[in-house]
């Protein structure tokens, strides 16, 4: 290892790595603002203007694309004619490659001060990805470092003359990773802001940058190997959600922790008053919200009670801070079963918790999961694998406070009954179809979850809600096929006061028809929670 080339915006680490690469006698060429932060640790190192005899221009977007960097770096040391060109140009080779791009990412999203559209323009870097590639590619004779987390592990492997084979591709893979999702930072922020796209609309190509932020023990199921991929886009950046949450206590997270929190926390996220929602399995169990006669700590209580059987072993989740009295209810709530046994969960998540309260919660058990995740931001892009490809959709960003709901039969609704059908509306959501939600003050008392035919959705959740129904408020993910000796006539004969559902069915008539039979208010939404 006779030269190395360093060029680096990000300069962290980068006094260790010159001295030790200087110490193993290795010649340090660099661009501006690098060579002059390795001259300032006393280090010798030559400009690499003198090595390409030609000063750098156009306000750098030219300081390393010359044949004397290229050359040094693309020449084949074991074929003669190679090494016999690059005597024939008085280049010497370059052995070490240690670059990092322009910070093109932190610029775009820099959420101080968003970039003039040529601010963003310049910190697109041209020279660094050439290097990076070249390097890469010819990592049988050249060492491409991108990030300084390899700082060290470099300098060992030189220090001990001992890089070999392995080493080199494993830079080089990381080199072109490097690359491609810093191309994917540069695209993606094109499509969002050169005007060309229409708003929202869905890009005919897509690259999305993941980084594996937590290797799982396993997935579904424990023959799986698995593991959590952050999404790096740009879009996701202030995106929020499980992804972004520090988990401060308990067991690590699972596959199906992820999963669940993610279920959970979306649902609670979407209730505009403080709530909280309770998770098993994805679905939504339990949910309740704070109201003239409740607090958090009783709406908690509410949430366990619509379903206790189920929350055992659940996801909690609220939209707002945690205390100590919260956290205390959590950690002592005995089971509505028998009065005795504690609650045991998965997960506790919410935006924050006072220090007292984490403590308290911290006591509940060892292993129980506390996250703090940052409200998730539902207006991004889905996407979900099929085999052979991928859909994408704009996520489902109407909830029952954004929805209008058109009367559709004789009956009215109480203010109070609207409110839950609010509420009702926005788990529904949230519950995979077919789905059906019933709430009434303030609280859901059932949900029927998963089943492929809706009129045994409308029976489960009926039957969780047993007496309260009466009164209560229901809501349909999707039109209700049949209505009478169906969903609609059971829902009603259970006494629910109130009925949305979003219409369109051929025989919508007939739920008017069956809603007006037993004065129950009929509401349709026009807007469909298929969740699939
Ligand atoms: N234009 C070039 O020839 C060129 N060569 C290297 N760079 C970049 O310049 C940066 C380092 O600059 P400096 O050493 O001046 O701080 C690195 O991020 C590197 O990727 C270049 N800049 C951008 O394209």
């Amino acid at each position: 290892m006779k030269r190395a080339l360093v060029s680096v915006s990000d300069k962290h680490n980068l006094d260790k790595l010159a001295r030790r690469l200087h110490d193993a006698g290795v010649q340090l060429i660099s661009t501006g603002g690098s060579a002059k932060f390795i001259e300032a640790q006393s280090l010798p190192v030559t400009p690499v203007d003198e090595v390409t005899n030609f000063p750098e221009m156009l306000d750098g977007r030219v300081k390393t694309l010359h044949p004397a960097i290229h050359g040094g770096i693309l020449a084949r040391r074991g074929m003669p004619e190679h090494v016999a060109k690059l005597e024939e140009h008085k280049i010497d080779t370059i052995d070490v490659v240690v670059v990092n791009l322009y910070p093109f990412r932190a610029t775009v999203t820099n959420p101080d001060k968003t970039p003039t559209w040529e601010e963003a323009v310049e910190n697109i870097d041209i020279g660094g990805p050439a290097m990076i590639r070249a390097a890469a590619k010819n990592h049988d004779d050249v060492l491409v470092v991108v990030d300084p987390a390899d700082y060290d592990e470099v300098c060992d492997a030189i220090e001990s003359k001992s890089v070999d084979a392995n080493l080199r591709r494993r830079l080089a893979w990381k080199a072109f990773q490097h690359c491609a999702a810093y191309d994917a930072s540069v695209s993606e922020w094109l499509w969002d802001n050169a005007g060309f796209a229409e708003p929202n609309s869905l890009p005919p190509a897509a690259v999305i940058p993941v980084s594996q932020s937590v290797p799982l023990r396993y997935g579904e199921n424990p023959h799986q190997p698995a593991a959590f991929y952050q999404d790096d886009s740009l879009r996701e950046n202030a995106g929020g959600g499980v992804a972004r949450a520090v988990q401060h206590h308990g067991k690590e997270m699972s596959y199906n922790n992820y999963l669940d929190a993610d279920a959970a926390y979306s649902c609670v996220s979407d209730i505009k008053e403080d709530a909280c929602v309770i998770v098993k399995h994805t679905n939504p169990c339990g949910a309740a919200v704070v109201g003239a006669n409740r607090d958090l700590l009783e709406a908690y209580r509410c949430a366990v009670r619509a379903d206790h059987i189920s929350a055992f072993g659940g996801i909690v989740a609220f939209n707002t801070t945690v205390d100590a009295d919260l956290a205390r209810e959590i950690r002592e709530f005995r089971s509505p079963e028998d009065g005795e046994t504690r609650m045991f969960y998965e997960i506790v998540i919410a935006p924050s918790y006072t220090p007292e309260g984490l403590e308290v919660l911290k006591g509940k058990s060892k292993t129980l999961r506390i996250l703090e995740a940052p409200p998730r931001d539902a207006a991004r892009l889905s996407w979900r694998q099929v085999g052979g490809g991928f859909l994408a959709q704009s996520a489902d960003d109407v909830t029952g406070d954004t929805a209008s709901f058109e009367k559709a039969a004789e009956a009215t609704a109480t203010d109070e009954q609207m409110t839950d059908l609010r509420l009702a509306w926005t788990i529904v959501k949230h519950v995979k179809s077919n789905a059906i939600a019933v709430a009434k003050d303030g609280r859901l008392l059932g949900m029927g979850s998963g089943q492929p035919n809706r009129v045994n959705s409308v029976r489960i959740a009926l039957e969780k809600a047993g007496d309260e129904a009466k009164g209560a408020s229901l809501a349909s993910d999707a039109f209700f096929p049949f209505s009478w000796n169906d969903s609609v006539e059971k829902a009603c004969q259970a006494g629910v006061s109130v009925i949305a559902h979003p219409g369109g069915s051929m025989r919508d008539s007939d739920a008017v028809e069956c809603c007006d039979k037993y004065g129950v208010a009929l509401f349709t939404t026009g807007v469909r929670h298929f969740k699939h």
